[in-house]
């Protein structure tokens, strides 16, 4: 059974984190956090203070938007280093600063918390979490903390749902979620509402049976679990043939949320294995979107972007809630850039979800046509991944974009899709049995392949899309680089994204793509960025601590083009803050 230790317990530190980083030193740093504290409810969460970023994507739609102009189109060269603060971990740091009241929340890989003043960079406390010896993680990464009254919550790689008092970091209760023996672990930053923490599991490429849990926050008791694999009996089970045990479908991205619909709108993870002729089907609710009441976690209505997937084309990317012009007529739209391709465009409603429109945003040889009615895609079958072939298809498995998620602007109502294109990858099916705890791919990964079309003159690409018009405005290009950043867009008409393998953490104009503003950070940028306001002064927040599958991906194309790609990202976790010049802290006085 693992142990976690609070920051006065201090216990064994996780190997990669140095000696003097160790918890038990920072209480009085503590208090000062707790005097500041102003308690998470629920009508905060619906509608947060500007100076605030209290969630994954700040707002419940998951617009990815700060209404904060301070920072702004005429200003952003002024933008310099606030303070840093180094994790002392490897790997993914892919969380957003999330800020209540000049208190900042990180965490990085192996589900550690750290709360800062945000401010000043001083460090409040420090969670962290004894993991078993055993666990191996495939995706080493966590990507941040919920809050909700004076508590926040984190999901952990060894599958653990945990909560801490946000004031002292001292845990409250931890609930075991799955098993980590069966290959079950968690990555994502969980989503409060309707009274509910709510969390998905990770796992598809070991064959589990995805599901989203409701939990009491104040008791930590599991309220609901619903199967995005419907069993014998629910709607959707006649969708599989054989095979629903293990279907996958896994959850590994935060749920949206509209209040008034009082439904979460989740994003579910590829079918597994991940030869779709192993499991005859459409495989509901794989590569979906599923809404759920918070309440009892029954679904309400779904969609499929893509049916019986062969691609690893999760779409776990949770819609963005959209107010769309079209036709003349106001949609309450899901948007959602998938990881297939294609740009699609739902409606919402009590009743359901319908489909409106699906166009490609890279380059896309599979679909063969969108029904126009219902939005299911006719496939060229000599691209669909299958036991005993190789095969070959554009976009690679990473698709047309992989979890870092696109931001949109309600002032200037353009779409931010963090893409790659002109990549495509291939997969060779081999027949596999179902192992608990062990990959089930009926691929071999080291055979999984990544190429570059020929004469592509770029791989990454920030888009911006006019969705009412379904139409790409601009696009900002990377020579060399294929993109991992996560996008911010903000009331000063700019968009913030990382995500190259040159380390730089960039400001765009919103209106035109024009880069403004760039600096050169420790390590690759895969964190979400966040901003907040404290005392007057307006903050950009991001971490930088490159790993998982954008690291995957660079090993893939240094090896496919080294003259081209070949590059040393450093690792190492660091949050950077950002403000303008003159009003970052007071220098000391020149004698
Ligand atoms: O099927 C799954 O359960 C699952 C989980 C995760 C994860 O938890 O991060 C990733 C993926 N799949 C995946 O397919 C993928 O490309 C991926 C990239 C990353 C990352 O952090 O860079 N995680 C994951
Ligand atoms: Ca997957």
């Amino acid at each position: 059974q693992p142990q976690s230790t609070g920051p006065s317990a201090g216990g064994v530190a996780p190997p990669s984190t140095p000696p003097s980083q160790q918890p038990g030193t920072q209480a009085p740093r503590a208090e000062q956090a707790e005097r500041r504290f102003t308690p998470v409810t629920d009508q905060r969460l619906r509608n947060p203070e500007p100076r605030n970023w209290l969630m994954y994507r700040r707002t419940y739609d998951g617009q990815g938007y700060s209404p904060l102009d301070q920072i702004n189109t005429n200003n952003v060269q002024d933008l310099v280093p606030a303070w840093s603060f180094s994790t002392g971990v490897n790997e993914g740091h892919q969380a957003p600063p999330i800020v209540n009241d000049g208190i900042m929340y990180i965490t990085t890989p192996q589900a550690q918390v750290i709360a800062l003043d945000a401010k000043t960079g001083d460090l409040l406390w420090r969670y962290k979490r004894q993991l078993p010896e055993d666990l191996t993680q495939l995706h080493p990464t966590n990507r941040g903390v919920a809050l909700y009254g004076d508590r926040l919550f984190v999901a952990t790689v060894d599958c653990f749902l945990v909560a801490l008092d946000a004031k002292t970091g001292k845990e409250i209760w931890a609930e075991q979620v799955e098993d980590y023996q069966k290959g079950h672990y968690m990555t994502l930053a969980p989503l409060v509402a309707g009274g509910k923490v709510m969390v998905g599991g990770s796992g598809g490429e070991y064959g589990v049976r995805g599901y989203v849990a409701g939990y009491d926050p104040d008791s930590g008791k599991q309220a609901w679990r619903t199967f995005m694999i419907p069993g014998p009996g629910e709607p959707g089970h006649e969708t599989w043939q054989k095979g629903w045990e293990t279907g996958g479908g896994s959850i590994w991205i935060t749920g949206h949320y509209d209040p008034e619909l009082n439904l979460a709108y989740w994003g579910t993870g590829n079918a597994a294995p991940w030869m779709g002729d192993a499991r005859p089907g459409d495989n509901l609710y794989t590569t979906s979107v599923v809404a759920l009441n918070p309440n009892d976690g029954k679904i309400r209505g779904h969609h499929q972007y893509h049916h019986n997937d062969s691609w690893d084309w999760d779409e776990v990317s949770a819609p963005l809630l959209i107010d769309v012009q079209r036709d003349g007529r106001t949609i309450k739209a899901l948007v959602h850039p998938g990881r297939n391709g294609y740009l699609w465009t739902l409606e919402r409603g009590q009743e359901g979800i319908r489909f409106v429109s699906g166009v490609p945003y890279v380059n896309q040889d599979v679909f063969t046509g969108i029904d126009p009615k219902t939005g299911r895609p006719s496939y060229n079958e000599a691209r669909k991944p299958r036991l005993d072939a190789k095969v070959d298809f554009c976009p690679s498995l990473w698709g047309g974009k992989d979890w870092p998620p696109a931001a949109y602007s309600p002032r200037t109502r353009l779409l931010f899709v963090p893409a790659n294109e002109n990549l495509c990858g291939a997969l060779t099916g081999i027949r596999m049995d179902y192992v608990p705890g062990q990959l089930f791919l009926t691929a071999g990964i080291e055979d999984i392949a990544l190429s570059v079309r020929p004469g592509a003159t770029h791989i990454g690409e920030l888009q911006a899309w006019d969705i009412a018009n379904n139409r790409k405005v601009w696009s900002h290009k990377f020579e060399k680089s294929q993109l991992w950043g996560p996008v911010m867009a903000t009331g000063g008409d700019l968009v913030f994204m990382g995500g190259t393998n040159d380390r730089y953490f960039r400001a765009f104009d919103a209106k035109d793509g024009r880069v403004l503003w760039q600096v050169r950070t420790n390590s690759g940028v895969t964190g979400v960025p966040s901003s907040y306001e404290v005392d007057g002064t307006q903050y950009i927040a991001v971490q930088s601590g490159w790993g998982v599958d954008a690291q995957r991906m660079q090993d893939a194309l240094a090896n496919a083009d080294p003259a081209n790609y070949k590059r040393d990202v450093p690792q190492g976790g660091v949050v950077w803050v950002y403000a303008l010049r003159q009003r970052t802290q007071p220098q000391p006085q020149r004698r």
